[in-house]
């Protein structure tokens, strides 16, 4: 694991979770005082020197800033063994990026994963390069699946993907603690409200999960005609709360896209 901040961390952690040796694992990090801290966390090694962490690796996965990935590659590049799959979870970047930047034919997975991976209860959605084998990609699959779901979808829909399960914990984060603020401004003492929303939220997604029914359905069956969740979902409406949501993915795709242009695709 190269760069093992919040991300790279969170899918650490759900492999780990999951089986995955920690002995088996090497992750770096940039500041010294974080390799004593992640070593005493996870019982992986830790070490700032990503040129020596690849020696003899089957999966590397790059989690550094999509900015800092240029450097990342060329400082390991001709220490990566040949087949070693190098797995990116950098939103924005192709796995061309990755091609044209590494010794020909290293295999390369593009994956964007979610901080839930941490927990195990995560989504990861994965596309694969031009080089990489079906086994090589089964291997990186195994891995993250102690890290929750995953898929693999063409290159293509990976900026949306990052737009919906990579950013979504956020807005999710973001709704969770709208709604907990209401509350506590409708007069519910805050630890209650920050339960009543929690568990709602949890509760709501499980639902639909295991019913498979559609969310507008769900959404009926709270809504009695002339009741007080209609008087909710009125001003919802009247805010333009779904416009809303369409226009954060819309945006968080324009910064992907914005993001892989700066960086030189
Ligand atoms: N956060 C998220 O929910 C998601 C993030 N991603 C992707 O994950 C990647 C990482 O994002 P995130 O975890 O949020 O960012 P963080 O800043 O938390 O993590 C990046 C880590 O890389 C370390 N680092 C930077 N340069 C080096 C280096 N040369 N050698 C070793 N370590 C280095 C940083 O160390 P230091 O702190 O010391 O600078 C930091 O710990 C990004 O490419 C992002 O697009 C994808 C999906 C979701
Ligand atoms: O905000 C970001 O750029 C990263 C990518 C997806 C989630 N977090």
């Amino acid at each position: 694991m190269l760069g093992t901040g919040n991300m790279g961390e969170a899918v650490l952690a759900g492999a780990l979770r999951a089986g995955l040796a920690p002995e088996h694992v090497t992750a770096t990090v940039r500041r010294p005082e974080r390799l004593q801290e992640l070593a005493d966390r996870h019982g992986v090694r830790t070490t700032t020197d990503n040129v020596a962490a690849v020696e003899g690796a089957d999966v590397v996965v790059i989690a550094v800033k999509p900015k800092d990935v240029a450097a990342m590659l060329t400082q390991v590049g001709d220490a990566l063994p040949h087949h070693a799959v190098v797995v990116s979870v950098a939103v924005g970047l192709p796995t061309s990026f990755f091609e044209d930047r590494l010794p020909a034919r290293q295999p390369v997975v593009r994956v964007m994963p979610n901080t839930p991976a941490a927990i195990g209860a995560g989504m990861s959605v994965l596309s694969a390069g031009e080089s990489v084998t079906d086994e090589q990609v089964a291997l990186v699959e195994a891995v993250l699946a102690g890290t929750g779901d995953v898929v693999r979808v063409p290159e293509a829909y990976q900026t949306p993907a990052a737009a919906i399960s990579g950013s979504g914990p956020a807005y999710v984060f973001y709704v969770l603690d709208a709604l907990t603020e209401a509350g506590v401004a409708a007069g519910l003492p805050r630890d209650l409200s920050s339960r009543l929303a929690r568990q709602t939220l949890l509760g709501s997604a499980r639902l639909i999960a295991e019913t498979g029914e559609h969310p507008a359905l769900a959404r009926e069956r709270v809504t009695s005609p002339g009741g007080t969740t209609i008087a909710g979902l009125r001003r919802l409406d009247q805010a333009a709360v779904r416009a809303a949501f369409i226009d954060a993915v819309a945006a968080s795709c324009e910064r992907a896209e914005e993001i892989a242009a700066e960086l030189g695709d």
